[in-house]
């Protein structure tokens, strides 16, 4: 049975060997190499140095081409004409799925073409060298950002790579992205990834790690997810990671959101070691978005304004071309500055919000009924009460592409749009708190004249790319 306990040295050195010698050399990912490269690297390109001491809210955009110069020159473009301060690297699906050879083939076709046939950056085909070369070539830190269950070779080679941050977690790249993993191989698999990160950080080069908040990106009810990310930053300080950022995604409602980045900060002071330093990060809007670019840039705008009003340690941007798919440059950019348009009008002002105060109590004392209930199922090992909780359904999301939750919560808006639950399945949410979500549910049926049901959810699932927050009736 999976339990909280740091890999030895033995058994990271003996796994990097079992996953290494296919499409990487196990001395391509040695760590004297890897150090003295990520050592070469200026402060300011230094991912863990420039998020912490960030003096204002940062901005990162997700990108990732096929071709290497390709992507260099994507990033440079983002970099200098989007402002962005941090860069991603967004890793294409063949790689999440560790299909190293379709990968290959997609990346030939890319060259052959001149074209890009891949949805990402293929850093295991481009190995430690191309990585390097990437690193090297733009001028601001660099994440990898994917979608990989199993990612243990791709850490190897991008944090080999020099790559300083690493974005994902067992629960949140497994969830909301397969069916094909149980929780207890990749919380295993992301002990691996975190126990890198953390002998990275013991030889002097700090890496940073993101668990995926937004998860399946679908009305997920913030407690639900706060809990969750706080789980994975639990497992990887104890594989030694001393930096981690916790993620949330937009809901839409500015409430709601001001007070769930709020909760996640303290929940995360509160439960995190004090030897890690806890930062946050706001995923703009991460549901259908309305094609209309101008409507697009709205719904990026009122999500510069949240990131203004609560000040996360940095916003993850769109594009208005979300919902055709892979941004161009320009488009990508455009959202990096109308993120930074709106951020700088909003900068001088002080402005309070009614409400937020009693939203963050709720929020705070919902997760933290989650996180005991996950406790207790794990004799107060984490590991262990995670994968006993969502078999139990004390923890649980909504709709959920995996079978490893049971997806019997049922979300939807309430009356000013705040996410709320319809149906509480087993989730570990106390009866005040159901009352409350129930009573602001019912508002909502009376002001639509109709009966809280399933149409709601569905309704409430297309609002946005519909132009609107709430799926009203009609
Ligand atoms: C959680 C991931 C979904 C988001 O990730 C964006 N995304 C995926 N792949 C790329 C890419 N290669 N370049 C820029 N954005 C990308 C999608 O648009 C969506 O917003």
């Amino acid at each position: 049975m999976i339990e909280d306990k740091r890999l030895t040295d033995t058994e990271l050195e003996a796994i990097t060997d079992r996953i290494t010698g296919d499409w990487v050399s196990r001395a391509a990912v040695d760590f004297a190499d890897a150090v003295a490269f990520h050592e070469s690297l200026p402060p300011h390109k230094r991912f863990a140095a420039v998020l912490e001491n960030a003096e204002a809210v940062l901005c990162q955009p997700r990108a990732g081409v096929p071709r290497l110069d390709e992507h260099v020159e994507l990033l440079q473009h983002l970099d200098e004409e989007g402002g962005a301060d941090l860069l991603p690297t967004t890793i294409d699906s063949y790689t999440r799925d560790n299909a190293y050879e379709k990968a290959a083939e997609g990346l030939a076709r890319s060259r052959e073409t001149d074209s890009s046939e891949l949805n990402g950056f293929p850093a295991v085909n481009h190995g430690v060298e191309g990585c390097r070369e990437v690193v090297r070539r733009v001028d601001a830190p660099v994440q990898v950002r994917h979608g990989t269950p199993d990612a243990r070779l791709l850490a190897a080679v991008t944090l080999a790579g020099g790559f300083q941050s690493f974005e994902g977690g067992p629960i949140t790249y497994n969830l909301p992205y397969t069916s094909a993993y149980d929780l207890e191989t990749t919380i295993e698999y992301w002990q691996y990834v975190d126990r890198l990160c953390g002998a990275y950080t013991e030889r002097g080069v700090t890496i940073n790690r993101e668990p995926f908040g937004p998860l399946t990106g679908t009305l997920v009810p913030p407690s639900i997810a706060i809990a969750i990310v706080t789980i994975e930053g639990l497992l990887a300080a104890t594989q030694g990671v001393r930096s981690v950022t916790l993620g949330y995604g937009q809901v839409g409602n500015l409430v709601q959101d001001v007070a769930a980045v709020r909760a996640m900060a303290a929940i995360g002071a509160e439960y995190l070691p004090d030897s890690v330093t806890v930062t946050t990060v706001l995923h703009q809007w991460m549901g259908g978005f309305p094609r209309d670019e101008a409507r697009a840039h709205g719904v990026i705008g009122l999500a510069g304004a949240t990131a203004a009003l609560v000040e996360p340690t940095k916003v993850i941007t769109k594009s208005p071309q979300e919902a055709v798919g892979v941004p161009t440059a320009e488009s990508n950019a455009a959202g990096l500055r109308t993120t930074d348009q709106v951020l700088r009008m909003l900068d001088e002002q002080s402005i309070t919000l009614d409400g937020v105060d009693r939203e963050q109590a709720l929020i705070e004392r919902s997760v933290r009924s989650l996180l005991d209930a996950v406790y207790e199922a794990g004799d107060g090992d984490i590991a262990r009460g995670t994968v006993r909780a969502f078999d139990a359904g004390t923890l649980d999301i909504p709709f959920p592409p995996s079978d490893a939750a049971a997806g019997d919560v049922l979300p939807a808006r309430d009356d000013d749009g705040r996410v709320r639950l319809l149906k509480f399945g087993a989730v570990a949410l106390d009866d005040e708190t159901k009352r409350i979500h129930r009573a602001r549910l019912d508002r909502r049926a009376d002001t639509e004249g109709r009966e809280l049901s399933f149409r709601m959810v569905a309704d409430d699932v297309s609002a946005v790319s519909d132009g609107r927050l709430i799926g009203r009736p009609g």
